[in-house]
């Protein structure tokens, strides 16, 4: 399977006295003219030079906006710019890509976002990687954004540090409890939640991690519960747990601010810091939202985007709320396994994508899309046929996790991860134009059929009474519609 891509990039930086630089969604648009590209060749790689004069910006009555990015130079000499990859890659930072050289080698490869996780690591630790980002932005001419992602109130397991997992047998008889202790206890869970037990009864089923192990409740000591393992698995440090009765999750309402003290803390450091977008962990209704973006504009700090975690059931029944309140979402289908079915993912996934795409907000997906590359050098088929079906639902970006943070081979994950998006944009591009193409009641040249499908647009939107009668008789339907047929057929 061909999916690892070729090896020369291409790298954009803007040589202008004052570039007009916006850092739009994901960090990589740039506004050009049509005219002004250079290539020009450095160090060995290929590095492409925008050319733009600030008189022509201003004079342009039409100004383009693309998003940059690294692309090959057999793609670029193939199909132009307009044949770039759209889709933004997100990589997750940890021990395994955090020095400067190893950073600058995902740059390389096309990450457009560096994800910091406020739930590992130090500040110090977390402080040097935005530092050397910074430092590979402003040197290297990259345009990486960062962001941070924030621990979120959730009941886990508490990481002792010691074994990296511990094998629950069928049968055994374990021991979930609130009080504290160091060290490993034989058949001993301690949780990080006080009312972790609260409303729970004999006969629920504690599930570990959406799946990993399950154990039935058999009686309640106090807060702490005895529980019998009827699902055997792995029990992962800070594993999450979930309860579960008659096939349903239990709602637990823990009490707990979407923010804690911590993220809060988490969050001062990054608007200090200066990063770009804070990605907001277990979002329930739209006022989480609204809240962050009204002390942050208290703080002057607007320009940080705030992005909403879908990642509970809460947050399914208020979908559209939460989307028309934030920057963008993020659907974090690892914790959203653990409150809803795993067979329920797919279908959710596309729905929150497409709330996404119909109120134009911009959308991640992430988690598990090439979970055996940690360890393995191939992706299976089944993962690169889920990052395809992630681009052919025009999601705007895709997210590395666990395989960028600690993976084996994190420079092929990623190469994976750009090629599949990128033959798959490709090949959505190529069945649109032939779809257009095929309408029947359409004009001669391809100009005249884009015109007749944007007036049917505009038609279908006024009879759906989207918008009202002074608004169809003026001037500015016809661009509106326009403006919002293209922003669709991305
Ligand atoms: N900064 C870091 N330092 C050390 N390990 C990290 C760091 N960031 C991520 N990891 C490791 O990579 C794995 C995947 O990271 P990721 O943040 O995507 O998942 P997570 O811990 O399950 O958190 P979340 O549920 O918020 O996504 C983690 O389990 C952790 O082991
Ligand atoms: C990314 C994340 O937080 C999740 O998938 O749960």
């Amino acid at each position: 399977m061909a999916v690892i891509g070729d090896s020369l990039f291409l790298s954009y930086t803007i040589s202008t006295k004052k570039p007009s630089l916006r850092n739009d969604f994901y960090g990589v648009s740039v506004r050009i003219p049509r005219t002004g590209v250079k290539i020009i060749r450095s160090r060995g790689c290929v590095q492409s030079v925008l050319q733009m004069e600030e008189r022509e910006v201003s004079r342009s009555p039409v100004e383009e906006v693309l998003g940059f990015d690294l692309v090959t130079e057999r793609e670029l000499k193939d199909r132009g710019f307009m044949g770039l990859r759209k889709t933004k890659l997100v990589c997750t930072i940890g021990p395994a890509c955090c020095s400067l050289e190893q950073l600058e080698s995902l740059a390389l490869g096309g990450m457009n976002i560096a994800r910091l996780n406020m739930c590992h690591n130090t500040r110090e630790w977390h402080c040097d990687v935005i530092r050397s980002i910074k430092k590979l932005n402003q040197e290297k001419g990259f345009c990486i954004s960062l962001m941070i992602d924030t621990e979120g109130s959730q009941m886990h397991m508490v990481d002792h540090g010691g074994a990296s997992s511990v094998k629950a047998e069928d049968g055994s008889i374990w021991l979930f409890t609130t009080q504290k202790f160091e060290g490993y206890r034989p058949f001993t869970v301690q949780t990080n939640y006080e009312r972790f037990s609260e409303g729970i009864t004999v006969g629920d089923v504690l599930v570990i991690d959406g799946g990993m192990a399950s154990f039935e409740v058999i009686e309640k000591i106090g807060n702490d519960l005895s529980c019998k393992c009827v699902d055997p698995g792995l029990l992962l440090p800070r594993a999450k747990l979930s309860f579960w009765r008659d096939g349903k999750l239990v709602g637990k309402k823990f009490g707990l601010p979407t923010l804690s003290a911590k993220d809060l803390s988490d969050i001062e450091f990054g608007v200090s810091e200066g990063v770009d977008f804070i990605a907001v962990s277990f979002v329930n209704e739209a006022n989480d939202i609204k809240h962050l973006k009204d002390y942050l504009s208290a703080r002057s700090s607007e320009s940080t985007r705030v992005l909403a975690k879908i990642e509970s059931l809460e947050s399914l029944g208020n979908l559209e709320d939460i989307v028309e309140a934030s920057d963008g979402i993020m659907v974090a289908r690892g914790d959203l396994g653990v409150q809803i079915p795993l067979e329920q993912i797919p279908a959710v996934q596309a729905e929150i994508v497409h709330v996404c795409r119909q109120l134009n907000k911009p959308v991640i997906v992430a988690s598990q899309l090439l979970e055996s590359m940690i360890e393995y050098p191939t992706p299976t088929r089944a993962e690169v046929a889920d990052v395809s079906e992630v681009v052919r639902q025009y999601a705007d970006a895709l997210m590395l996790s666990g395989e960028s943070a600690v993976g084996s081979y994190v420079d092929k994950a990623l190469s994976v991860l750009r090629s599949a998006s990128t033959r798959m944009e490709l090949w959505s591009r190529q069945e649109n134009r032939q779809s257009l193409l095929s309408q029947r009641q359409l004009g001669g040249a391809l100009p005249d059929r884009i015109a007749e499908q944007i007036c049917d647009c505009s038609v279908e939107m006024a009879l759906g009474r989207i918008f009202d009668d002074t608004l169809l008789r003026s001037e500015t339907f016809p661009l509106l519609s326009t403006a919002l047929f293209v922003k669709k057929i991305k």
